[in-house]
C-alpha cells in the first residue's frame, strides 16, 4: 500500500515543554489507526500540526507525496485532510443545513443545489434529516457531535483526524459513531482516531500508536499494544487502575 501520510522527525516545543520529540510515522491509505497515550503526551499536538493549526519547530510532513508543513487548515481541508475537535466546532446560530452549506465547506466547482443535494444525503446517513432546519444551538451534545461529523463529510476527506469523538457520548450513539467510522474507512478513508476510551480504540483499530512525553513508545496491533510493558507502565496500567 502506498504511504499517504509521512511524518518525519517532527518536533514541537512549548516553552520548556517538548510536546513532540522527533516523531516519525508513516500511514498507508485506508488504515484506521488509534493514537493513544497519557494526558499531555502530544496526541492533539500531532493532529494540530498535520491539520495545519500548529507549525512544527522541526521536521517534515508529506501527504500524497507533497510536503504540507506550514499549509493552512483551509487548504489542507481542500486537499482532503478533515478533522474533528475535542470541543465540537459548529456555528450555533445557524441551522443544521446552513452549517452544512457554510461557504468554504463545499467544493468551488459545485453549485448550491449540488452541495445541498450532497448535504441532504449526508444528513440522512447521519440520521439528522428531521433536524435540518433546527438551529445548532438547540441540538443536544450527541446531535452536535453528529453534525460535526456531517460537516466534515461535506469536505469529502481522504484522511480524517478524529480527536476524542466519543467524549460524553451515550453508549447507543457511540455504537452508531463506530458504524459511521467503519463505513467511512471501508470506503477508503484513512482515519486517525485519538481516544482515551480504550474499548473504542481496541474495537475499531487494527493499528495502535502510543505516545508518551512526545515519543512513540509502541506502534503495533491492539494485542501487541496491550501486552507492551512500556505502554502498561506509561499508560494502560494507570489508566485501567483509575478506570
Ligand atoms: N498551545 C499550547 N501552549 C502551551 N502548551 C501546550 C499547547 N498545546 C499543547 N501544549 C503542551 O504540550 C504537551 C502535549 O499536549 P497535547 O495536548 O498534545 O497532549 P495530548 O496527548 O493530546 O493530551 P490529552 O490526552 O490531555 O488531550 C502538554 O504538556 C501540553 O500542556
Amino acid at each position: 500500500m502506498a504511504e499517504q501520510l509521512v511524518v518525519d522527525r517532527l518536533t514541537k516545543t512549548f516553552g520548556g515543554i517538548v510536546a513532540l520529540n522527533g516523531v516519525e510515522l508513516a500511514f498507508s491509505a485506508g488504515e484506521l489507526i488509534g493514537l493513544i497515550g497519557p494526558n499531555g503526551s502530544g496526541k492533539t499536538t500531532l493532529l494540530n500540526i498535520v491539520s495545519g493549526y500548529y507549525t512544527a519547530d522541526r521536521g517534515q510532513i508529506t501527504y500524497e507525496n507533497q510536503p504540507i508543513a506550514g499549509t493552512s487548515p483551509h487548504k489542507l481541508a481542500r486537499i482532503g485532510i478533515g478533522r474533528s475537535f475535542q470541543v465540537t466546532k459548529v456555528f450555533r446560530r445557524l441551522t443544521v443545513m446552513e452549517n452544512m452549506l457554510v461557504s468554504g465547506l463545499s467544493d468551488w466547482s459545485e453549485t448550491r443545489s449540488q452541495a445541498s443535494e450532497r448535504a441532504t444525503a449526508i444528513l440522512e446517513d447521519l440520521k439528522l434529516t428531521r433536524l435540518r432546519d433546527e438551529r445548532a444551538s438547540n441540538l443536544s451534545g450527541g446531535q452536535l457531535k453528529l453534525l460535526e461529523f456531517a460537516r466534515i463529510m461535506m469536505l469529502q476527506p481522504k484522511l480524517l483526524l478524529l480527536d476524542e469523538p466519543f467524549g460524553g457520548v451515550h453508549p447507543e450513539l457511540k455504537r452508531f459513531m463506530y458504524d459511521c467510522i467503519r463505513k467511512w474507512n471501508a470506503a477508503g478513508i484513512t482515519i486517525i482516531l485519538i481516544s482515551h476510551d480504550m474499548g473504542s480504540i481496541f474495537e475499531l483499530c487494527r493499528r495502535v500508536v502510543t505516545l508518551s512525553y512526545g515519543d512513540i513508545i509502541c506502534d503495533g496491533t491492539p494485542e501487541e499494544t496491550r501486552a507492551d510493558k512500556g505502554v502498561l507502565e506509561a499508560y494502560l496500567g494507570e489508566h485501567h487502575a483509575s478506570a
